[in-house]
């Protein structure tokens, strides 16, 4: 199968936040990313799609640092980050929510929220003493500062010293963002943000994001399986099949592309007359 790029490169290269370039992941004999390039801009929303199992969730571990890629690299603002730790991929600038919620239940969201911000504190338990000196007290309300700033923005304050672990799933994923976002990261990775919501948790999700993305100017990568939400809110959308790149570009000629109608509907003649719905597409 032939891959396309509907998006001239040159285009998508300008002010490249990231480039991924020729990555390969094998776990033994299984390939679960060939050899995929793609670039994403600042102040983009960008969204990887496909089949269960086509390499979406290994491709943000492998920008994330979760996996190191078999072959090829990750260029993160300007820097090779590809053998990078995760820890320090989040300190320059690279955060992310998962596919599965990985939230503290037992701590508040409060608490939850600051352990993302944990890294930015430049003092730390060891320099207690300065404290009283004003540098680490200072730090201190600028770090609570901001945690604040993120809650009203997720309107997460009526809940915001209760037990993470008892609240709807909705709340939580809200959460989790709610985490990401305190990292005050240049570049977010959200695997399924929606997943398991009811279409008001849905829409509220959406809104959060393209005001992450327009008000506060963060660059997304977004995986998500409701197909209805990544035409409507991505400006670029990549569709990657058996670990390969199938097509990459704006959501319309996404979706009216005959690879992509074939990845997802089985359909052989690229010329059927029917439009699918967005509903016929989510996996
Ligand atoms: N740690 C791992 N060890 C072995 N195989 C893995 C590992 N992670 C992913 N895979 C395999 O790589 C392939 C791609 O998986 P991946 O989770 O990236 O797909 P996906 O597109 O995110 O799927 P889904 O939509 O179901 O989440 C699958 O065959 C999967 O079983």
């Amino acid at each position: 199968m032939s891959t396309t790029s509907v998006v001239p490169q040159a285009v998508a290269d300008v002010r490249a936040l990231l480039s991924v370039e020729n990555i390969s992941l094998r776990f033994g004999g299984l390939k679960a990313l060939t050899d995929v390039s793609f670039h994403v801009g600042r102040g983009e929303l960008f969204s990887i799609i496909g089949p269960n199992g086509a390499g979406k969730t290994s491709m943000l571990n492998c920008i994330s640092g979760r996996y190191t890629p078999s072959d090829g690299r990750v260029v993160f603002d300007g820097a090779d980050v590809t053998r990078l730790k995760p820890n320090r991929r989040a300190a320059i600038g690279i955060g992310r929510t998962f596919q599965n919620l990985a939230l503290f239940s037992h701590m508040s969201v409060l608490d939850n929220i600051m352990v993302g911000r944990h890294h930015l504190l430049k003092n730390n338990l060891f320099s207690g003493a300065l404290y009283w000196f004003g540098g680490a007290q200072k730090e201190e309300l600028e770090h609570r500062r901001k945690v604040e700033e993120v809650i009203d923005f997720l309107d997460i304050q009526h809940v915001r010293k209760a037990t993470a672990g008892t609240l709807s799933y909705g709340l939580r994923k809200r959460v989790e963002l709610a985490r990401a976002v305190a990292l005050e990261p240049k570049l977010i990775l959200l695997d399924e943000p929606m997943a398991g919501m009811n279409l008001e948790e849905k829409e509220d999700m959406a809104r959060y994001i393209v005001d992450l993305n327009e008000e506060w100017g963060m660059t997304i990568i977004m995986i998500e399986h409701d197909m209805g939400v990544v035409m409507d809110i991505s400006h670029r959308v990549m569709v990657l099949d058996f670990g390969k790149k199938l097509v990459e570009g704006e959501p319309a000629a996404v979706l009216a592309d005959p690879h992509v109608r074939k990845a997802y509907l089985g359909e052989e003649d690229p010329l059927l007359e029917d439009e699918p719905t967005p509903a016929a597409l989510s996996a």
